[in-house]
């Protein structure tokens, strides 16, 4: 097995799954079973590369059971929460009852929420207050459409919803924070992002927190790359210096190749 050499694994790798609105509670339960199984023949080691799952609401009860029960590593959380904490929110799911049933994070802002849902800038900084107010670790997912980076404006876009996004945030919440850069014309589509591409954005978005905030905190948060991503380009988008971790779709359905993404360390180039 070879390592990278760039020193930025001091911050600890994060492979995500992204289940969407797949898999119902026996489904999740059978998929997570079978990961966890895979990876422990595998002797994952997950305190070195950590593995997050994120099942739809209705899996979450199953999931804390069979995790608490079988003492797994593997961690999980939420596709969404709610800005408020309890009241007549119809439909909304509060981070208090997330944070009961063990999640330890919670996706803000896929780009499914904000196109699907019409999610404003505004009402994710909410959500991201929501997520630190019940101890959740969010995932902000953000990133341009094909439009926009057909007209070379993908990382003013980007940077200008981290910016709205993190507003009001202190420095330790953001150095806890995990960003996920996610091109919507990447997403579900077979097209994938050049290792380029996703080190040039996650380089920026560094840079533009370093500015926001300081170099320390900026050090501190885990950048992911996420659209298209698979067990075969997976190594090499992790082996760029700025991105931390990925956040993977229709992969993270599939046993065999997302247990191949969390074990990319087997893949990857020394420098
Ligand atoms: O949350 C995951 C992203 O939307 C990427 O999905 P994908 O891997 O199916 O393209």
């Amino acid at each position: 097995m070879t390592t990278s050499t760039n020193g930025k694994f001091d911050r600890t790798p994060l492979i995500a799954g992204n289940w969407k609105m797949n898999m119902d509670h026996v489904q999740g339960i059978t998929l997570l079973q079978k990961l966890a199984w895979t990876l422990s023949d595998a002797r994952h080691d997950f305190g070195r590369v950590e593995v997050v799952v994120f099942p739809p609401f209705t899996d979450l009860r199953s999931t804390q059971t069979l995790v608490q029960g079988d003492k797994l590593k593997v961690e999980y959380g939420a596709q969404d929460l709610s800005p408020f904490d309890s009241g007549a929110y119809t439909g909304d799911v509060s981070g208090q009852f997330l944070s009961k049933l063990g999640c330890s994070y919670v996706l803000v802002g896929h780009s499914e929420r904000r196109s699907v849902h019409g999610e404003s800038d505004e009402l994710l900084n909410e959500k991201l207050k929501a997520a630190y107010r019940h101890n959740l670790v969010p995932v902000l997912c953000v990133g341009e459409g094909l439009e926009v980076r057909q007209a070379g404006d993908h990382v003013l876009h980007t940077l200008e919803q981290v910016r709205k996004d993190l507003s009001g945030l202190d420095a330790e919440q953001v150095a806890n924070l995990v960003i996920a850069y996610e091109p919507v014309w990447a997403i579900g589509t077979g097209e994938v992002a050049g290792p380029e591409d996703a080190q040039e954005m996650c380089a920026a978005i560094r840079a533009e927190i370093a500015d926001l905030y300081d170099d320390a905190t900026a050090a501190r948060t885990r950048l992911l790359y996420g659209g298209s991503v698979k067990a075969a380009n997976a190594a090499s988008i992790l082996g760029e210096r700025d991105v931390d971790g990925v956040l993977v779709g229709g992969a993270s359905l599939d046993v065999g190749e997302f247990a191949n993404i969390v074990r990319f360390e087997q893949h990857l180039v020394t420098d």
